[in-house]
């Protein structure tokens, strides 16, 4: 729920006169139309906010949108639009308008198109109280899905049956599945995106499962990493290494610290027990209407926490051919430090 005045200020920092929204979330984000991806959305150099949408989302556009809706498909969309563009500079996002999007807009508006990159990512990294409570919600009822869950992952079964649980439950829930489950096993825990395979769980294993809800168009994302039997010790002092790493990098969450620094927090205590090179993957991300969102908290970052944003911590490590680690938990930022919204406890190993 971008607020309309501080969309006015971005655009005008960016040196644009308008700009033409094409990102599905930054469109849904705009407007409230849930289609986002069968939406464009055009900010005029007067501030106002148009949908472009077509004809057969007429009445879900008139029931969601809080912007003026005009029902239209290309071209007619850009002719409409072309007037009130004619000698301006209007903005593109450059990370989602494709070529052949900015061959169509070039050849029907007598305009100077200005590639601009994460302009509305950047207004959405703070959430309204209304998305922090959709977020709350999904990963509550992804929290109770997982309670339900839990007694089934034991040996014998096959990852995929899991993930069919927890899907089945989200959807009984009332929810989307946020994203593929993950569910790794074993010597397959070494592969940070390791969907959910047809492998039969065996005694000993850890066991990483990373899912979330979708409630409301926004997300949930939880990961933990259990243990069926006894794991060898090497893979109990991992997961010792990544708890103490992913406790330290929550205990340092408040408004104004750099993300790189929780990153290079978080890295650091994994390299003391010789696991930086087994960390492969940032140490979290904003959520929202997307799974990966504004800030990123990597090496590389220039983002800062500020109260409001939603954000993971999830520390892995990933041994090939041994087995791997990660435990994340999802976080609201706020004025004096962090709330914890995954609630689902972490197990001893
Ligand atoms: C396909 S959505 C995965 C959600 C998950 N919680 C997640 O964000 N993961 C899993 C391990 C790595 C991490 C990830 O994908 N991080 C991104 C932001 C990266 O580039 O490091």
């Amino acid at each position: 729920m971008t607020q309309l005045a501080d969309l006015e200020q971005a655009i005008r920092q960016a040196g644009v006169d308008a700009l033409w929204v094409s990102t599905p979330a930054n469109v849904r984000a705009l407007t409230g139309f849930s289609s986002g991806a069968d939406g464009k959305v055009l900010v005029g150099p007067t501030g106002t906010v148009t949908l472009y949408t077509d004809s057969r989302y007429t009445v879900q556009a008139q029931e969601e949108s809080r912007v003026a809706v005009q029902i239209a498909r290309p071209p007619e969309t850009y002719q409409h639009a072309a007037d009130a563009l004619k000698g301006l500079r209007v903005g593109i996002e450059a990370d989602h308008l494709t070529v052949a999007g900015l061959e169509d807009l070039s050849q029907h508006w007598e305009a100077t198109l200005v590639p601009v990159r994460g302009l509305i990512e950047g207004l959405r990294a703070i959430k309204s109280p209304q998305e922090v409570q959709a977020i709350r919600e999904a990963q509550a009822l992804a929290d109770r899905v997982f309670a339900q869950v839990r007694p089934m992952i034991r040996a014998g079964v096959r990852e995929l049956d899991v993930a069919l649980e927890l899907e089945l439950g989200l959807r009984r829930a009332g929810a989307e599945v946020g994203f593929d489950v993950i569910v790794a096993s074993g010597p397959r825990g070494a592969m940070p995106h390791g969907v959910a395979s047809e492998r039969v769980i065996e005694e000993g294993d850890l066991v990483t499962i990373d899912f979330g809800a979708r409630l409301h168009g926004y997300h949930s994302d939880m990961t933990r990493t259990l243990a069926v039997g006894t794991p060898s010790d090497e893979m109990r002092r991992v997961y010792g290494a990544v708890l103490e790493a992913e406790e330290a990098a929550v205990a340092a969450v408040k408004p104004g610290v750099r993300c790189a620094d929780l990153d290079t927090l978080a890295r650091g205590i994994l390299e003391q027990h010789g696991l930086g090179e087994a960390f492969a993957h940032s140490l979290g991300h904003g959520v929202g209407l997307n799974i990966h969102e504004t800030p990123g908290l990597r090496n590389t970052s220039e983002d800062v926490l500020a109260a409001g944003m939603v954000i993971t911590i999830e520390p892995g490590a990933y041994l090939p051919g041994v087995g791997g680690v990660r435990i994340e938990d999802l976080l609201l930022v706020t004025e004096d430090g962090y709330e914890v919204l995954s609630l689902t406890p972490k197990e001893t190993v």
